[in-house]
């Protein structure tokens, strides 16, 4: 049978500061170390057979005498600690200029090519938390019809409407119209829709969120192994982080339990090649909200779920756990962390407690996934297959 690899996500699952952090505002931060301390212990007995106490460095959970996988982490060198700096580095690329930001909201000609392209008018363009702009322009947009425009520290143009104002439809239109402004001098990353649903002091985002992102900027490993013939299966919001670049075939996810889920039903069904998942809600669901037990509530249901991921993986199957930044819920502000990420490898063929050390770029593990494939490996990144396969 042919080799396969599920590499999962762990969104915003950081495991600590990196060298260069402050130059990010961040100190002091550990996704998932501050989540742990706050409690004490967590109950995550899998991720600890697996060896996360083992890491270099990582000392919130104890290590133990002999993890089932082989471990590490990896540091970022890409300037910035976003989603789609994260994937992307993974996968080979390099973000040397960091996606443009736009701390002070968009200039007003593209606000006023938007209104006039849309035909909608505009409220907020400014940078703000999701849930907390709905409050405060929720109710003005459902008068109105206005749509509420907003960024962050992240190189994102969002756009938020009630589903029952706007029709989704609409919705997706108006974000490929912003998606074509906003290239060139002002390329940001992703154009976000934010659709919701509910009444004034009740509002709820739904699942139907899409990121429209920019096309990597050159072939990827994704590129590689299809190239190859193989299928590269994503689940979740990899689709759009790659805008379907280097993609055969995708699934959209409701929920981090929705995509373990699906990410099992690909396992047990016959394919060859990369199974790629992101899990959002750690990040969007409780990261960014600050929200501690609920990220330690979600840690702990995604860890309960690791036992059956294993039991329905065939024997030449490889499982690759890691992240692509931190959202430290212990830490000021509601933004991604700068942090260094976990790797967990794990499969019938690959020795066990092997230590990886300190990874110089997120690219290794891109390197190493297109290793066990036979596919063209990066430019960056370098492959560690031979110290793990048997
Ligand atoms: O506050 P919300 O809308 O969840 O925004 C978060 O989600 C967006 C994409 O990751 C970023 O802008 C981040 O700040
Ligand atoms: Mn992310
Ligand atoms: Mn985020």
């Amino acid at each position: 049978m042919d080799k396969r690899v599920i590499l999962m996500v762990l969104d915003s699952v950081g495991i600590g500061q990196l060298p260069d952090s402050e130059k990010f505002g961040d100190v002091g931060v550990n996704t998932l170390g501050n989540i742990i301390k706050t409690y004490g212990k967590i109950n995550i007995p899998n991720l600890t057979k697996m060896g996360i106490g083992n890491i270099d460095g990582f000392n919130e959970v104890d290590p133990v005498e002999n993890p089932i996988a082989s471990f590490g982490k990896c540091s970022e060198v890409s300037q910035g600690k976003d989603t789609t700096t994260g994937h992307w580095e993974m996968v080979g690329l390099r973000v040397d200029k960091p996606f443009k930001t736009f701390p002070n909201g968009f200039p007003k000609e593209i606000i006023e090519e938007f209104e006039s392209k849309t035909g909608r008018k505009v409220v907020g363009n400014k940078p703000a938390s999701g849930t907390a702009i709905l409050e405060e322009l929720g109710e003005h947009h459902m008068k109105t019809k206005d749509v509420i425009v907003y960024t962050s520290a992240d190189s994102v143009f969002q756009i938020a409407a009630h589903e029952e104002v706007i029709p989704l439809e609409e919705l997706y239109e108006m974000c490929k119209i912003a998606r074509e402004i906003m290239r060139g001098d002002n390329a940001v990353a992703r154009i976000i829709a934010r659709p919701f649903v509910g009444t004034p002091g009740n509002f709820t985002r739904t699942a139907n969120r899409r990121d429209f992102s920019l096309d990597p900027y050159e072939d990827t490993i994704l590129d590689n192994i299809k190239n190859k013939g193989l299928d590269v299966i994503a689940v979740g919001k990899i689709e759009d982080i790659f805008n379907g670049k280097g993609i055969t075939e995708a699934v959209h996810t409701k929920s981090n339990m929705d995509g373990v889920d699906k990410t099992i039903e690909y396992i047990k069904k016959e394919n060859k090649g990369l199974i790629f998942t992101n899990l959002v809600d750690f990040d969007s669901k409780y990261g960014h909200r600050r929200n501690v037990e609920g990220y330690k509530n979600a840690i702990e249901e995604l860890d309960a779920r690791i036992p059956e991921i294993i039991e329905n993986m065939r024997d030449e199957d490889i499982l690759i756990l890691t992240a692509d930044h931190g959202n430290d819920p212990t830490y000021k502000g509601t933004d991604h962390t700068r942090e260094y990420v976990p790797v967990l490898i794990y499969g019938k063929n690959v020795k066990s407690g092997v230590n990886l050390g300190i990874r110089k770029t997120f690219a290794d593990i891109g390197a190493t996934v297109a290793d066990i494939l036979g596919a063209t490996l990066p430019k960056n990144g370098e492959s560690f297959k031979s110290l793990i396969l048997k």
